[in-house]
């Protein structure tokens, strides 16, 4: 079984549950609900550096990465670093965070958010809204393409963007659908966890050009951005490099105003 097996295997158990503690009506009245989201595609199209922050405690590569932040302080801080969009991972199990993170995150800034999730059911779609955030992820490794084109329109019918990660040609394949609208392409394997930017760099080209390219994972440097800017990549998800300082939104500002330099 390899990580993202046992991730959904979880998932799916987690999210039965949640279910039966709170029905989808009190989703629905959640204040969240009726709220205008704000579109992440939209900011990155039109920025230079384009960096969406993640907010991230553990990972199953890294382990530990901060248990000692704040949610708050974490949001205001990107906020701060005028970074395009903020990521909140709301995996407990595996990644330390909570929809709480999120919900903190909504209250502490008015950065376009992305709920970083492992989703397998519209639950979970709706879970996003209701707690604020903007955009959501889909994983072309665990879903069919009739679950993306389920998942996505969804997505769409509740004014929430849609990031569609994959990590080889076959995931892109069974993606490319309107409802969609950015394609982020991982650099890390999910087997080995080895990253490579070579991977953004393979399925540059191969992604329709109305799609916004985003790429994930293991992202630490200016020089990594550089690089992948002229393959047509206009977003870069940064976790671990922000997060596993004292200050993650000092070192944002830091790293935009280097890669403006
Ligand atoms: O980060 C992991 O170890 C991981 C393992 C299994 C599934 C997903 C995983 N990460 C989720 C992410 O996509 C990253 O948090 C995100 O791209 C930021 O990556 P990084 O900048 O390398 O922290």
């Amino acid at each position: 079984m390899n990580i993202l097996d046992k991730i959904t295997t979880d998932k799916r158990i987690e999210v039965n549950l949640r279910k039966q503690l709170i029905p989808i009506k009190q989703l629905e009245q959640s204040v969240l609900f009726e709220r205008d989201t704000i579109s992440l595609a939209k900011k990155l199209r039109h920025s230079h550096t384009g960096i969406i922050a993640e907010h991230k405690r553990r990972s199953p590569s890294k382990q530990v990465i901060n248990h000692n932040l704040n949610v708050f302080d974490v949001a205001r801080g990107y906020e701060n670093a005028e970074v395009c969009g903020m990521s909140v991972l709301t995996d407990g199990k595996y990644f330390g965070g909570s929809l709480d993170d999120l919900l903190t995150a909504r209250s502490s800034c008015s950065l376009p958010l992305l709920r970083k999730e492992f989703i397998i059911d519209d639950y979970q779609i709706l879970e996003a809204k209701a707690y604020g955030a903007d955009v959501i992820l889909l994983i072309a490794a665990i879903l069919t393409k009739a679950e993306i084109k389920q998942f996505s329109e969804l997505a769409k019918q509740l004014q929430l963007e849609v990031l569609l990660e994959i990590h080889n040609e076959k995931e892109l394949h069974k993606s490319i659908m309107p409802s969609i609208d950015m394609l982020g392409v991982n650099n890390r394997n999910l087997k080995t966890f080895e990253v490579s930017l070579d991977t953004s760099k393979q399925l540059s080209e191969l992604i329709p050009s109305d799609f916004v390219k985003v790429s994930e994972s293991g992202i630490s440097s200016i020089e990594a951005i550089k690089i992948l800017q002229p393959y047509g990549y206009k977003g870069f998800l940064i976790g671990e490099n922000f997060m596993k300082t004292d200050n993650p939104g000092e070192s944002a500002i830091q790293f935009i105003k280097d890669l403006q330099s």
